[in-house]
């Protein structure tokens, strides 16, 4: 079982929920975790437990970068929104950069997450 991390920017949230709608039976073989909002929509999509973090502007984002240095979090499914400024940049940055640095497999994108779901035990 894989520990999986869910966010979405909001301009993102409703693909990333399709996602997991398509990718629900895969999913809930593993263990997700989420920032705050994201998690939400992903239940009331899926009916699949989720943990909910804080919402990332609020800290979620830290929260899943801690769980990433801590060796908590194997995958992280993380659909960024390329045309929208963020409050919460630097965390945003921050998260990406310890996902990098510590090797966890990362999804920005539909057809990467596919790939990397595809590949997860
Ligand atoms: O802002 C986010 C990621 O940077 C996502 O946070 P929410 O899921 O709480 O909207």
């Amino acid at each position: 079982m894989a520990r999986i991390g869910l966010v979405a920017h909001d301009d993102k949230k409703d693909e990333l929920c399709a996602w997991a709608v398509q990718h629900k039976r895969k999913l809930s073989e593993h263990d997700l975790w989420a920032t705050g909002t994201t998690g939400g929509r992903v239940m009331a999509a899926t009916g699949l437990p989720v943990t909910l973090l804080k919402s990332g502007p609020l800290g979620g984002d830290q929260q899943l970068g801690a769980m990433i240095c801590e060796g908590r979090l194997d995958v992280l499914i993380f659909f960024i929104d390329p045309l929208s400024a963020q409050p919460h940049d630097v965390d945003v940055k921050a998260l990406t950069r310890l996902a990098t640095l510590y090797d966890v497999l990362l999804a920005n994108n539909k057809p990467t997450a596919d790939a990397v779901l595809a590949a997860v035990q």
